[in-house]
């Protein structure tokens, strides 16, 4: 992990600069420690007005500096009699044990998910969809559209990240692979739009490679069906020659690296956008992403601008960063952090050598080919090299990784996705994010070069509460790593041999060993 503490340097919002505002603040938070502001579900004005009124309060310290008042609805009131006094005592001890209810509700509810919050004032998570409507006014067509998509109730996530992000507040959030985080960021940003009021880019969605830019720009137009938002992927066209003084555009999804050359080039403004949201965060906080990121988000001049960060991987150090310089964050995790989905069966193989690997890839495939599978490697070289090998075998078979022409990459998806190819090579540009929805078996043809990307490799199986399968060949250079990937498994409840968890944890940066070349061993048919 870089040193990223330049971070967000260009979002206006520095502690000092708001000292005044602050201690308002401080003024707020003991009021509210009074339960004089926290919603409550099923009221459909409050939470709505309440995410409204608290953007304005941002805009009015953010942008003018001038007083903020009503904090609280009893400082204004005078009460003169002896009644009225009794009036507002009982007024006040029935909103407390409304508060009181309500934020027993609302754990009983994140209990029963797997929800865990910290960070002041945490709004209610949604009970089901049909609170959206209730609770947030939110129009039809999303939910008309979610139904078609075949999306029942929430996910854990999208239960409480929707009303974090909804209430205007900024957050970091962890939650399993394949657990719908693309909506929980969606669904609240196209609520808050309205779509087709500005001529100007008003949210961002950065994600650290092209195939997942385009998976998200899919999603978000399905979710739109019979709208008129205008949702752009950052294509190599767009950023080359588009005009974007005339571009209309309400969502961008981008890599770093596209939107920086837009940046720099082609004079892309950023100065309205209201959302960020930094998808498979960690992955955009590693070398090779942070300097893109840092110039990127310096280009978002907005002061009110709403930052939040997902992934199904959060190390602390991104944790520690998001809460220094995110303004109030909530923290959202779901589940246990940087653990595997629950629904993947996990299984470790010792292959012995680069020879034993192939044998046991091609008698895992004479026994039980079920395609589809996704066989990741370390390097393009490899890739290629078992891509070879495989092409010898009589089953379908491509290869995906960063030297080959966006068109190439995106076929490899394409067909990999209708089935037309029954497993795909590919290196860690396929790891995080990509949703195969019908994805049987992930085999780690060679160990992960961290337990992070373990996570997210194996994560693209078994996603939606389906179930997937994962296995991971191993051979001697592997073993000081191991018992960090067996930590990974016990915690999902997989089954690991005892001798590997007495062994000790490695400390891991990144497992890249030089590997022999992949030779083919001996073959059925010689
Ligand atoms: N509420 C829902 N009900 C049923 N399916 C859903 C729901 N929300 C999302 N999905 C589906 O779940 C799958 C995984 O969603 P998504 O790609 O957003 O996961 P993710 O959490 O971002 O995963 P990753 O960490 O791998 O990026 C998708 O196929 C999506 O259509």
């Amino acid at each position: 992990m870089e040193d990223a503490s330049f971070l967000f340097a260009g979002i206006k919002f520095d502690r000092k600069k708001f000292a005044k505002d602050f201690e308002r603040f401080k003024e707020k938070k003991e009021n509210k420690d009074l339960g004089l502001e926290v919603s409550i579900v099923g009221n459909a004005k409050s939470e709505q007005e309440e995410g409204d009124k608290c953007s304005k309060k941002r805009k009015r310290k953010g942008v003018t500096g001038g007083s903020v008042e009503g904090f609280s609805v009893f400082k204004s009131s005078n009460p003169t009699s002896e009644i009225e006094q009794n009036d507002v005592a009982e007024d006040k001890s029935s909103e407390k044990k409304e508060v009181f209810r309500q934020l027993e509700w609302d754990n009983i509810l994140r209990k029963k998910y797997g929800i865990h919050v910290s960070g002041s004032h945490v709004p209610s998570p949604l009970q089901s969809f049909d609170e959206l409507k209730t609770r947030y006014k939110c129009k039809s067509y999303l939910l008309r559209n979610f139904a078609e998509l075949g999306y029942v109730e929430p996910t854990p996530i999208q239960r409480q990240a929707i009303p974090v992000l909804l209430s205007g507040r900024e957050f970091f959030a962890c939650a399993p692979t394949g657990s719908g985080k693309t909506l929980a960021f969606v669904c609240p940003i196209l609520m808050k739009l309205k779509h087709g009021l500005k001529n100007a880019i008003r949210a961002v969605v950065l994600c650290p490679t092209r195939e997942l830019a385009a998976q998200i720009t899919r999603e978000c137009k399905k979710l739109t069906e019979g709208k008129n938002f205008y949702i752009k992927l950052m294509t190599k066209e767009l950023a080359r020659s588009a005009d974007f003084s005339k571009l209309r555009c309400d969502i961008l999804v981008s890599t770093p690296l596209r939107l920086e050359f837009a940046i720099r080039k082609r004079k892309l403004d950023l100065s309205r956008v209201e959302f960020l949201v930094l998808d498979e965060s960690d992955k955009l906080f590693e070398l090779g992403f942070v300097e893109q990121i840092d110039f990127v988000v310096k280009a978002y001049s907005n002061p009110l601008v709403v930052r939040s960060l997902f992934s199904a991987t959060l190390p602390d150090t991104v944790e520690d960063l998001a809460r220094t310089l995110m303004h109030d964050a909530v923290r959202i995790i779901v589940g246990r952090k940087n653990t595997a989905s629950q629904t993947i069966k996990q299984k470790l193989v010792f292959a012995g050598s680069e020879e034993g690997k192939l044998i046991a890839l091609r008698q895992i495939f004479a026994e039980s080919l079920d395609p589809p599978v996704l066989i990741f490697v370390q390097s393009i070289e490899r890739a290629k090299e078992l891509y070879k090998e495989l092409a010898l075998i009589d089953i379908r078979v491509d290869v995906i990784h960063s030297h080959l022409p966006e068109a190439q990459r995106e076929n490899a998806i394409n067909d990999f996705r209708a089935g037309k190819t029954w497993v795909l090579i590919a290196t860690d540009v396929a790891a995080r994010g990509l949703d195969f929805k019908g994805l049987n078996c992930v085999i780690n043809y060679d160990f992960p070069e961290s337990a992070s990307t373990y996570i997210h490799r194996i994560g693209r199986s078994g996603r939606a509460g389906r179930e997937g399968e994962a296995i991971t060949f191993y051979t001697e250079e592997d073993i000081p790593y191991l018992r960090n990937i067996a930590n990974v498994m016990t915690e999902s409840g997989c089954e690991v041999p005892s001798w590997i968890m007495s062994m000790p944890k490695a400390k891991w940066k990144k497992h890249n060993p030089k590997r022999d070349s992949i030779t083919a061993g001996p073959r059925d048919d010689e």
